[in-house]
């Protein structure tokens, strides 16, 4: 279980957390969602151990998050940050491999590398693994960084927008496999997405962030509400449940149906 107590994060004159407190289970995805610049990357990189918390407690199996071990702290980690270039001469196999850059030797195990190739096969990327990642579109490079952060076998899986430039197809290859993942290998999951169906249909916990504060938490059928959304960014929403209680968030552009109305009523 990963517990946080109590977290105060500044960066300049900014709050980034405030007194924030969560607990986030093994074998459950967990995303964040909320309005840009409101601190969910910033909250993901103190978890990591890049940016330092003013005050508070970050908790993985009773083991805390010191400093002098933020070494060890990280290699539990697997992060897929927000910044999905490639900029580098390395074919796809190899940037995956890197993922298990920690257990790597001078001689690669067959079984090392049958494994980054069954995981781009399961993401149905196989064909690109000679490939130079500098020449792949920016959805595939996403794909590839994917597959890097699972080789690495993580306790704990961070993802940053992961699926922010991915075709509708991609989305789901990528959410499913990691809610089944997820579930199989008790991972403590944690991801930020922006759009609210997707986290509707892929949260099994849902955290709201807004000016630095935890502002509600729990499933998405209980969290998110149109009051929520107009609450957290300040937009009109239907919300309707399909068969399975899965909310679906319909937005209401006022103004455009406004003005269709008028016209309408002119023509
Ligand atoms: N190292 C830093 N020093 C100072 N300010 C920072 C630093 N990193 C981020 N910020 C600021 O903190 C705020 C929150 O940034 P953060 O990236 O956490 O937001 P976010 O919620 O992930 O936003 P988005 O949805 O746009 O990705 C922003 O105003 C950003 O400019």
């Amino acid at each position: 279980m990963l517990e946080v107590n109590n977290l105060n994060v500044s960066l300049d004159d900014l709050i980034l957390a405030k007194d924030m407190s969560f607990t986030l289970e093994p074998g459950k995805v967990n995303v964040i969602i909320g309005p840009n610049g409101t601190g969910k990357s910033t909250l993901l990189k103190t978890l990591f151990g890049d940016i330092k918390a003013n005050s508070g407690e970050i908790k993985f199996s009773d083991e805390v998050l010191a400093r002098k071990q933020l070494a060890q702290w990280r290699k539990q980690f697997g992060y897929m940050p927000q910044d999905i270039r490639l900029d580098v001469e390395l074919s796809v196999l190899e940037v995956v491999l890197l993922g298990q850059l920690n257990t790597l030797g001078f001689r690669l195990e067959d079984h090392v590398i049958k494994e980054a190739l069954t995981a781009l096969d399961k993401i149905g990327l196989l064909h690109l693994a000679n490939r130079e990642v500098n020449k792949l579109s920016g959805g595939q490079c996403q794909m590839i960084l994917f597959a890097q952060a699972l080789m690495r076998k993580p306790k704990i899986l961070m993802l940053d927008e992961p699926v922010s430039a991915l075709d509708l197809h991609f989305q789901h290859v990528l959410l499913d496999h990691l809610d089944t993942q997820t579930k199989e290998q008790s991972w403590v999951t944690l991801m930020v997405l922006h759009d609210l169906n997707l986290a509707a249909q892929y949260a099994d916990n849902l955290l709201v962030l807004k000016d630095g504060k935890l502002v509600a938490s729990g499933h998405p059928s209980n969290v998110l509400t149109p009051q929520l959304v107009k609450d957290v960014y300040n937009v009109d929403a239907h919300v309707t449940k399909d068969m399975s209680g899965t909310p679906f968030i319909r937005t209401v552009r006022s103004k455009t149906e406004l003005l269709t109305d008028n016209h309408q009523q002119s023509a």
